[in-house]
């Protein structure tokens, strides 16, 4: 007798090197969480390290722990943690602020580090909104137009007029990744540079920034990186840029003396020049306890096993789910795909909330996507065949 997809899913995840990592999160066995791509869970260290923080930190040593607790220089630092997970050597990330604040310092930047005789900022089409309302506002500032563009037709439509393309490279909405080295050499061949956006990608595949030469980059640290709600975003800039990085928002915290408190500006040297105003602390702390759940592991592990584990919930949903009733709009091939499966599904709104009641969380993207997200660090193949049956049982209900 052939195998069951419950025996196939039972043996693979008793073959998963990362399967001992599901129990560094906070997570319930009767609840399947396939939205870590918008909230990733909460490491199960992170409250008794937040406690000491506030009781301690805050609490007993007020305004010493600026120093002595290492606050201020945290931007860099938990930069730098960040750095081998996107591929970056140490000194280029910087954390703060929101995606979309940052998203606003690396267009500008980057329109003024090449915009002089470039009138045009490339936008990916397909873009998280933010990115795209953001980089029409900085494009509106430095005097640039922006030029919407599928990232698949981008390398076509890069001209000498191109001053820099912001790209997602995950999309959120349909899981398509995006060729990041490919594009980035495009770009760079017509004179223009790459900002990236990786949301959806750090923390889940290789990004290899440096690797592949790109020139600036954003992403958020509440998905795949599980810093928590609204957890600091961060700032690549890459080495070569950063002399002639010059920052749309230079707030005291970006300045070469920030204490000598002078009337001019001088900008901080490397990274820390994207610093802004008073780093968030108390997240950016708890970001910095959640990346403890990566020491050990290889990006590379987590991107195969993300792999594996989307192969076979498609497999799954193929086999349980009646035919015609969901479409998957996420790429089939692995050099396409990020780490989430998004459905095309009627009803797809009344589907959601009834998988959710039966304890498979995934996300809705209006009108018609089901979105699930995997996170290899705490999802097993026992979760993507039991979110497949489910949902076949709701659309068979339905
Ligand atoms: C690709 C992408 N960019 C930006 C954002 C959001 O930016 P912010 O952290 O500023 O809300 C998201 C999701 O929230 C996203 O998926
Ligand atoms: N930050 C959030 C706050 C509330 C609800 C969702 C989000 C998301 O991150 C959405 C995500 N960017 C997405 O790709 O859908």
């Amino acid at each position: 007798m052939s195998e069951s997809y419950e025996e196939k899913a039972a043996r693979l995840d008793a073959a998963d090197g990362l399967a001992g990592h599901r129990a560094k999160f906070a997570l319930d066995e009767e609840t399947v969480y396939l939205d870590g791509n918008s909230l990733g869970a909460l490491p199960a260290h992170v409250p008794a390290r937040m406690a000491d923080v506030i009781a301690r930190e805050w609490g007993e040593l007020r305004i010493r722990s600026w120093d002595e607790s290492g606050w201020w220089t945290a931007p860099e630092r938990i930069g730098d943690r960040i750095a081998p997970i996107v591929g970056a050597a140490p000194g280029q990330i910087v954390v703060g602020d929101s995606t979309s604040v940052n998203v606003f310092k690396a267009v500008v930047a980057a329109a003024r580090l090449n915009g002089d005789d470039r009138d045009e900022i490339l936008v990916d089409a397909t873009t998280f909104p933010t990115d795209g309302y953001i980089a029409q506002s900085a494009a509106r500032m430095t005097g640039h137009t922006v030029v919407a563009c599928d990232p698949a037709g981008m390398a076509a439509a890069v001209s000498d007029r191109t001053a820099l393309a912001l790209v997602n490279h995950v999309d959120y909405r349909t899981g398509r990744l995006q060729d990041l080295p490919g594009l980035t050499a495009a770009l760079h061949a017509a004179g223009a540079l790459a900002v990236w956006d990786l949301c959806h990608s750090a923390g889940a595949l290789p990004v290899g920034l440096d690797e592949h030469g790109v020139d600036l980059a954003v992403g958020c640290t509440y998905k795949y990186l599980n810093g928590g709600p609204g957890s600091p975003a961060y700032l690549y800039v890459a080495e070569r840029h950063q002399a002639a990085f010059d920052s749309p928002l230079p707030g005291w915290n970006s300045h070469a003396d920030p204490f000598g408190m002078t009337p001019g500006y001088e900008a901080a040297s490397g990274a820390l020049r994207g610093r802004v105003g008073t780093p968030d602390i108390l997240s950016m702390l708890a970001l910095e306890a959640a990346l403890d759940v990566w020491d050990g592991v290889a990006v590379e592990d987590v991107r195969a096993k993300s792999l594996a584990l989307t192969d076979f919930f498609l497999e799954c949903v193929e086999a349980y789910v009646p035919e015609g009733r969901v479409t998957s709009v996420t790429p089939g091939a692995h050099g396409e795909r990020g780490s989430q499966v998004a459905l095309r599904c009627a009803d797809a709104p009344a589907v959601m909330a009834e998988l959710i009641k039966r304890g498979v969380v995934g996300d809705l993207r209006r009108p018609d996507i089901l979105r699930f997200g995997f996170t290899p660090l705490y999802v097993g193949f026992a979760d993507a065949e039991r979110a497949a049956r489910t949902l076949a049982e709701v659309l068979r209900q339905a």
